[in-house]
């Protein structure tokens, strides 16, 4: 993979540089003190809050107050102003409140001040008001995991499911009337619908965002690691399609025009190793809740090391990248992605073989690895 000039740019604290041992890697820029932020990021693509916490994590800045449901619905009368045009397909007597949920008026009137939001919240609203026939239709198949999980899983394995899509779906669906194509949904769980959610908001971010933004430019170049991911979990093949077939069918056209399989892939490929959690503030590591995953592309240069000198935390909706130690000119800089940096050598390394799909090459698991031979 090469590294685009522009992506120097990120952080005046550091610069984007290959390395020979885990891709492209932060290298800092001078002798920085320790308690410096190198990196504060509020520009995520997309944000994924889980379906249970839908209405207890303000969508706007992710407070959370002790499992107790957001106090702001989005109604009707906040997002009237915002519809022009005959197609927008929100019903003013039926209007559920697209799943939206926030902690104050500010909050929601934050998150409506953004520039054409309302496409957004048309989308989410037409998902709310099919979702429950989904769902019921999902809760009467049998468990299909296992028949899925064992599929053995090869890039051309995953070419051929798309090209199924691109080749015999896509035309099959082009042909159909609107009323017939709703029949077409696929049953689907809350896990699907809250991913459904989070590939149209990537794709609302990326229509609406200057094409030569360091964001957009970070986004174009992350690492994919979908053939990783799938090979791990096979059925997520499966899931993926669900989730381009749902946003096929019942994306209005201004979105519509973003869905293409490769940025679907894109999207969901590189969400598998560049996501951050999205945790409760304020709370111990062992006591926080985990409410769902966000990208933010240009921190996605941070290797991982068993004994990081970056802290990462969350403050409302930006990421905030704290040196804890004092660091020489050129030295990496680096994160912890796993949480348990605890572990024994043996037991944190297959942890983050099996959830990052890398074999650590950091310094500690390599001079660890060398007292152990
Ligand atoms: C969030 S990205 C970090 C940037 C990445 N190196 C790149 O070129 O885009 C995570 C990926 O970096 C690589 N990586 C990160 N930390 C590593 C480590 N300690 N040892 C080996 N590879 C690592 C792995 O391929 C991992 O999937």
């Amino acid at each position: 993979m090469t590294i685009d000039e522009d992506v120097r740019e990120i952080s005046p604290y550091f610069q984007v540089r290959q390395t020979t041992w885990g891709g492209r890697a932060c290298f800092s820029s001078g002798n920085i003190p320790k308690g410096t932020i190198v990196l504060q990021v509020a520009h995520f693509t997309g944000s994924s809050i889980s379906y249970e916490f839908r209405k207890e994590v303000c969508h706007n800045c992710f407070a959370y107050d002790n499992a107790r449901t957001m106090k702001y619905k989005l109604n009707y009368d906040s997002v009237k102003n915002l519809i022009h045009g005959a197609d927008c397909q929100i019903n003013s007597k039926k209007f559920l409140g697209a799943g939206l949920w926030f902690c104050s008026e500010y909050c929601r009137d934050c998150y409506l001040q953004i520039p054409n939001i309302i496409e957004l919240i048309e989308f989410y609203e037409i998902l709310l008001r099919h979702f429950p026939n989904m769902l019921k239709r999902y809760n009467t198949i049998p468990e299909q995991e296992t028949k899925f999980n064992s599929i053995s899983i090869s890039e051309s394995i995953i070419q051929s499911a798309w090209d199924e899509i691109e080749i015999n779906w896509i035309p099959r669906i082009d042909n159909m009337k609107a009323t017939k194509k709703i029949n077409k949904l696929p049953p689907i769980s809350e896990d699907e619908y809250c991913c459904i959610r989070f590939v149209c908001e990537s794709l609302f971010n990326l229509k609406h965002m200057d094409p030569h933004s360091i964001t957009q430019r970070t986004f174009n170049t992350l690492q994919s690691n979908e053939l990783g991911k799938i090979s791990r979990f096979p059925v997520l093949l499966h899931f993926q399609k669900l989730v381009f077939q749902t946003l096929y069918i019942l994306l209005p056209s201004h979105l519509h025009k973003m869905l293409t399989i490769p940025l679907l892939r894109h999207i969901l490929g590189t969400e598998y190793g560049n996501a951050f959690g999205v945790w409760q503030e304020g709370e111990a590591a062992e006591s926080r809740e985990y409410f769902g995953y966000w990208v933010f592309p240009e921190a996605s240069y941070f290797n991982h090391s068993c004994n990081p000198n970056v802290t990462k935390y969350r403050k409302g909706n930006s990421m905030l990248f704290k040196l804890n130690k004092d660091i020489k000119n050129n030295e990496q800089i680096c994160i912890d992605y796993s949480g348990v940096l605890n572990l024994p050598t043996k037991k944190r390394r297959k942890f983050l073989a099996d959830s990052w799909f890398f074999d650590c090459a950091c310094e500690r698991c390599n001079s660890e690895l060398q007292s152990v031979h």
